[in-house]
């Protein structure tokens, strides 16, 4: 598959992945992008198949589906009003499941969600970096794909600094803090494995973590830039 490769931005919930994509987006327009995830929900009114590519909201569903297990409805209704969707049926999708076309899926609310290997090459074909925010199974997965990656671990300079920025993020209540808290330990302790991981990011300082994260994207994001003049 030619195209740019894919970033894979990996780390716990609360260490600013959100943030630093972000700030990608907004200073490097038209080079990034999302894939587009599959689900077995119905459309709702005025969503149409697959519309929405490399869209700034798209980074609010981006954690959807690793971290389903611990995202309580809210978080799931409001990623996915915001986000876009291929709609698909059950069996579609379980076949698709069993072919291993897909490099993540979890079921929530009675509906299936996924991550096709399609999908993330549609992003590539439209000469976009496809950023992929997944958990450690999600990196495991994606390693047994030829889509080539980076792969970048974000990790908090601590347990400390990570629980204070959950905190004062005001999204959680205290029992899902204390869910990201220990899905949090048990993820930085999977990460210490060699070879998972191009490059660790540490962020302390937001800006120089950012910093970090251009210099190691350069290449791919110059290539994307090239080969549109
Ligand atoms: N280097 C930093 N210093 C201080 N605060 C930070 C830093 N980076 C991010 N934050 C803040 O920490 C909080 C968590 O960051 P963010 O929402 O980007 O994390 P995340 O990894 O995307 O989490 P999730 O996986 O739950 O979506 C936010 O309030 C953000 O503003």
């Amino acid at each position: 598959m030619s195209g740019p490769r894919p970033v894979v931005l990996s780390g716990p919930s609360g260490v600013g992945k959100s943030t630093l994509m972000k700030k990608l987006m907004k200073d490097y327009e038209g080079v990034f992008g999302f894939s587009v995830s599959h689900t077995t929900r119905n459309p709702r009114p005025g969503e149409e198949d697959g519309k929405g590519l490399n869209k700034l909201p798209m980074l609010l569903g981006a954690t959807l589906l690793p971290v389903a297990d611990i995202l309580s409805s809210e978080d799931l209704e409001l990623s996915a009003s915001f986000s876009y969707y291929h709609f698909t049926t059950r069996e579609a999708m379980q076949e698709g499941m069993d072919n291993g076309e897909f490099i993540e899926n979890a079921e929530f609310s009675g509906n299936m969600y996924g991550t096709s290997k399609a999908a993330i090459e549609d992003v590539q074909a439209k000469n976009l970096i496809c950023i992929l925010d997944v958990d450690i199974q999600g990196v495991k997965r994606i390693k047994e794909t030829d889509l080539n990656p980076i792969y970048i671990s974000i990790q908090p300079p601590s347990m400390e600094i990570l629980e204070t920025r959950l905190r004062d993020r005001q999204t959680e209540t205290e029992e899902s803090l204390q869910k990201r808290l220990e899905a949090a330990r048990i993820d930085l302790e999977l990460s210490k494995e060699p070879g998972l991981f191009d490059v660790v990011i540490i962020n302390e300082d937001v800006e120089r973590a950012y910093e970090e994260l251009k210099e190691i994207l350069n290449e791919e994001i110059k290539k994307v830039q090239e080969a549109k003049s």
